[in-house]
């Protein structure tokens, strides 16, 4: 539960969140975290284990409770606390509606079960990708450390990717981006891997009307530092049996 003297007002239900340009449901809260949540889930997330790293070439991750074997979290193991307070507990506080309490009421577990890292120092970025049926359509994005552009992609008739994004999403230190339905099943989702988002205006940026503040922006550049991301995400499929072959595992 928030303190009492939590700076963070939540919106009274996710309408006023949501980002109308997109063709299916999506949500920005500029403010989700306050500063020091935001300062000490970076700490948590500097001073992890260095097994808890993955390096990729330009990129590199942490998964939480663990990676997914064929799709399926082995073990019923509980997120840490520093990644259930105040995340979780904030997102399930929030209606989507009159008629839906929260947004995964109706998900197999009834919350967010795994999050993904992702630190990208400038120039890096995630290509253009859709997240697999692993997960259960609803995808919230935390943004820690610096503005970067969430680029959305379709497929041409072809099949092959058209390389113009249909819709720029800015997201802003400290906020939640929600994604849902055909935002996740239909279109791709990537970040350039540059030092510098341009051209962001109230025409180009998706979620323009709803950021903490353009005013940096005025310019239409975006100059990146690192940016962490903290994905939450329902996995369908979750084995208790992991719970027992977990000793096999040297990975914590
Ligand atoms: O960092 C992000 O905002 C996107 C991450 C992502 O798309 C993924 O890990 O599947
Ligand atoms: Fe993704």
């Amino acid at each position: 539960m928030d303190s009492p003297s939590s700076p963070i007002r939540l919106p009274a239900s996710l309408e006023a969140s949501k980002i109308h340009a997109l063709p299916a449901a999506a949500y920005y809260i500029a403010d989700f975290i306050s500063e020091e949540e935001e300062q000490a889930i970076l700490h948590k997330v500097e001073t992890a284990p260095k097994a808890r790293w993955r390096q990729l070439t330009h990129r590199r991750l942490q998964t939480w409770p663990s990676d997914l074997v064929k799709d399926t979290l082995l073990g019923a193991r509980p997120l840490p606390a520093w990644l259930e307070d105040p995340v979780v507990a904030r997102i399930l506080s929030i209606p989507v509606s009159e008629s839906e309490p929260n947004l995964f009421a109706s998900s197999p577990h009834g919350r967010p079960n795994h999050v993904l890292i992702n630190e990208y120092p400038p120039n890096t970025g995630i290509m253009p990708h859709k997240d697999g049926s692993a997960y259960y359509p609803v995808v919230c994005t935390v943004s820690l450390g610096s503005s970067l552009c969430l680029n959305l992609y379709k497929s041409k008739e072809d099949g092959a990717l058209d390389p113009e994004p249909v819709w720029r999403i800015l997201q802003e230190p400290r906020s939640l981006l929600v994604t849902t339905a055909d935002l996740y099943s239909e279109y791709l989702h990537g970040i350039e891997p540059i030092s510098t988002d341009v051209d962001i205006s109230e025409q180009t940026i998706a979620n323009w009307s709803l950021l903490r503040s353009p005013s940096p922006y005025q310019d239409g550049l975006n100059e990146r530092q690192t940016r962490t991301s903290l994905t939450y995400r329902d996995v369908l499929k979750v084995s208790k049996l992991g719970n027992k072959l977990r000793p096999l595992f040297k990975r914590l």
